[in-house]
């Protein structure tokens, strides 16, 4: 048994018998498989790398990932995760495989903050008028662990019997889709260890949770477009509340918006997350990760305001745990989302469908990057109090080119939009998605151009989007 609070990679081993291994024979291949003993509101930290096989057990008690509880005895693979199992009575984990790193911690505050934040969110729901429940936006630093703290109180609201929507506002990082979007999606059912907030709607019958997000195309880093990113919030906004609007639990769900670090440079006067406030109508500001921005938020935001326009700003503290992720990691982590888009993992594989199409049937635009497009505002040009997309009609259309497809494509995503394919620009901006394509091969001289896709299913003369981020994966099919 590991010492609590001092276990290291390989301490939880039983001691066994060095091997010995006659003439040049290899050393066994077994994966270690040990045992660990987390006390009462500890947690078992890892990074597991993507391809090395990392696989969780709960043997005894009662255990979570990032509020989802294991079920005991079902084997969790966990490879290319980076996340913490914890426990608020104590358990017994089995483990199998290497990490790159592992360890149990007790210094888990944060965890009792999120748990008082999800009560202070019920009772915000219970109390919740015409206007419905919390409406809450998480800010902070990369890695502040803004993303798990959404995860679990989402996860802990559906095990309440409520159905939050949840919002990735982060391209960076896809939700129920590939980076290089935007999603919201009411969570209704529980969520899945391994998969998240589940699965895309898929062709044949799956085990986890099917959900149906909205999703729209942001094919760009995130400061890259502002007056884009902005008009999709202003979409996002309309959109959701007109669903929260036909469902009632939803709508005393409340939402939670999960938001890229990159929005909390103080010399932008914070204009976008004042766009996102404003939108969505937000009542509760979680700040996690960094002092300034807490304080900048409140004098924004909170303080010497009148009761009825304050909106409270607070702080929670970030997870010891939460770590961050290098720029090798992140390519690895979007091509592994690419890839479940197309395949689904392990457990429920995915046949995507091949379409071969010529060039004269196509509608594909090619997304302008901000280094393309003259009049780039900068994400953080003053204060946003006044802005509307229509203030950017001129600047949107410069946005979108019709291309022919070319080999430059190979490996790319492309967004199939839910408009026309002579839709004009704005149209094509705010146009949601209604799935992505992935270019296997363009072939210049038969003017065709493979696509893989979900669904089997064609798009009809839908407007195809294609965008410089994410960055083409040449080894999909591989
Ligand atoms: N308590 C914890 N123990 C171990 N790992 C953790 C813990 N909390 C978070 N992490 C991990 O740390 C990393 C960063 O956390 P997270 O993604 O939640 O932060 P974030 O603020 O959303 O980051 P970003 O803005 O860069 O997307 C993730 O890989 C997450 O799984």
């Amino acid at each position: 048994m590991a010492l609590p609070g001092l276990s290291l990679p390989g301490l939880g081993l039983q001691p066994s018998a060095t091997p010995t291994y006659g003439g040049n024979a290899p050393p066994p291949t077994e994966p270690a498989i040990r045992r660990e003993d987390l006390p009462p509101q500890s947690e078992w930290r890892f990074e597991a790398a993507f391809g090395q096989p990392y696989d969780i057990r709960l043997i005894s008690g009662h255990a979570e990932l990032f509020g989802v509880e294991l079920a005991p005895k079902q084997t969790y693979s966990l490879s290319g995760c980076k996340g913490a199992i914890f426990t608020w009575h104590g358990c017994q984990l089995e483990i199998t495989g290497d990490s790159e790193s592992e360890y149990s911690a007790q210094e888990t505050e944060y965890a009792v903050e999120w748990l008082n934040l999800h009560g202070m969110l019920e009772t915000a729901r219970e109390e919740a008028q015409h206007d419905g429940g919390p409406r809450v936006l998480v800010v902070g630093p990369d890695h502040a662990g803004k993303t798990s703290l959404v995860r679990s109180v989402a996860a802990w609201a559906v095990k309440a019997g409520r159905a939050p929507t949840v919002l990735n506002l982060d391209p960076r990082e896809g939700l129920l889709a590939p980076p290089g979007s935007l999603t919201a999606v009411a969570v209704s059912s529980q969520v899945d260890v391994e998969n998240s907030y589940g699965i895309t709607p898929i062709s044949g019958p799956t085990t986890t949770p099917v959900q149906t997000p909205l999703i729209y195309s942001y094919p760009y880093r995130t400061s890259e477009k502002p007056e884009i990113y902005k008009a999709l919030i202003t979409r996002m906004a309309l959109s959701v509340t007109n669903r929260l609007e036909e469902d009632a639990v939803a709508k005393q769900s409340g939402i939670i918006i999960d938001t890229p670090g990159s929005l909390n440079d103080p010399k932008s006067n914070y204009s976008v997350i004042n766009h996102i406030v404003s939108e969505f109508n937000i009542n509760l500001i979680i700040s996690t990760g960094s002092e300034k921005l807490l304080n900048d938020l409140t004098r924004r935001f909170s303080a010497n305001k009148a009761a009825d326009e304050a909106i409270p700003v607070l702080r929670v503290t970030k997870p010891g745990g939460a770590v961050e992720r290098d720029a090798a990691y992140m390519k690895q982590l979007r091509t592994s989302q690419i890839r479940q888009y197309f395949f689904g993992n392990s457990k429920e594989p995915l046949n995507p469908h091949s379409h071969s199409i010529n060039y004269g049937e196509l509608n594909i635009y090619r997304a302008k990057s901000g280094a393309d497009t003259a009049n780039n505002t900068s994400m953080y040009g003053g204060d946003d109090d006044d802005y509307s997309p229509e203030m950017n009609t001129a600047s949107a259309s410069a946005n979108f080119e019709k291309i022919t497809p070319s080999n430059a494509m190979t490996g790319s995503l492309v967004a199939i939009k839910f408009c026309p394919g002579n839709s004009d620009e704005d149209t094509l901006r705010d146009s949601a998605v209604m799935g992505f394509l992935y270019v296997a091969e363009v072939d210049e001289a038969r003017k065709k151009v493979r696509f893989l896709a979900p669904h089997p299913q064609r798009w009809g003369d839908r407007a195809l989007v294609w965008g410089s981020w994410p960055e083409a994966v040449a080894d999909l099919l591989t």
